[in-house]
């Protein structure tokens, strides 16, 4: 994972934001099905592909969804990223059919060893950054590389204080 201390700017997605985009993540692709029409499954990357998946699995009627679990460590300065979970390889086969969803795509470490495991799946996120952007087949919006993305499920409502005090 980055740090988000470097970053310039904030994206803060609310569950709203983030139905609405992981709907029209769906609809995407719905263009760009197999032949056929269908994907055998959604396969999730945990954890923050959960949410966009389950969407896009109620949308397109996809009822086979499984995980892959992905850990970033960081040795010093190198990171990289290892499997911790993998789906059931008998259905996921070498990805032919499949759909991989994920929250983002940031450096696209994650992605990298993700598409090692299942070669000829199709890859979605709802946000991608431009240093992990060509990891992925389909995503909705595009945010700069100094950019932090705050998703809902990090996120909690709090007072501010009014610009001019008492
Ligand atoms: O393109 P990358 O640089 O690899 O970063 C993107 C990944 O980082 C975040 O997951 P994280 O590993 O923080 O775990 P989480 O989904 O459990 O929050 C995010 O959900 C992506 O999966
Ligand atoms: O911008 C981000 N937001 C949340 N998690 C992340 N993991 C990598 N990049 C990000
Ligand atoms: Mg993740």
């Amino acid at each position: 994972m980055t740090d988000r201390l470097p970053h310039e700017k904030g994206f803060h997605v609310s569950w709203d934001q983030l139905h609405r985009d992981a709907r029209a993540l769906a609809w995407r692709l719905q263009d760009v099905a197999p032949a056929g029409g269908e994907w055998r499954a959604v396969i999730a990357i945990t954890r923050g592909g959960m949410a966009p998946a389950m969407i896009v699995a109620r949308e397109l009627d996809i009822r086979t969804v499984d995980t892959i679990s992905v850990k970033s460590y960081n040795h010093q300065t190198q990171s990289e990223a290892q499997v911790i979970k993998s789906p059931d390889m008998d259905l996921v086969g070498d990805g032919e059919g499949v759909l991989i969803v994920d929250d983002l795509v940031d450096t696209g470490r994650t992605l990298k060893v993700v598409r090692e495991r299942m070669p000829k799946a199709h890859v979605a996120t709802v946000y991608a950054k431009p240093m992990g952007r060509d990891m992925v087949d389909t995503f909705v919006t595009e945010v700069s590389q100094d950019t932090w993305i705050f998703f809902p499920w990090d996120m909690a409502l709090q007072y501010v204080e009014p610009y001019r005090g008492a």
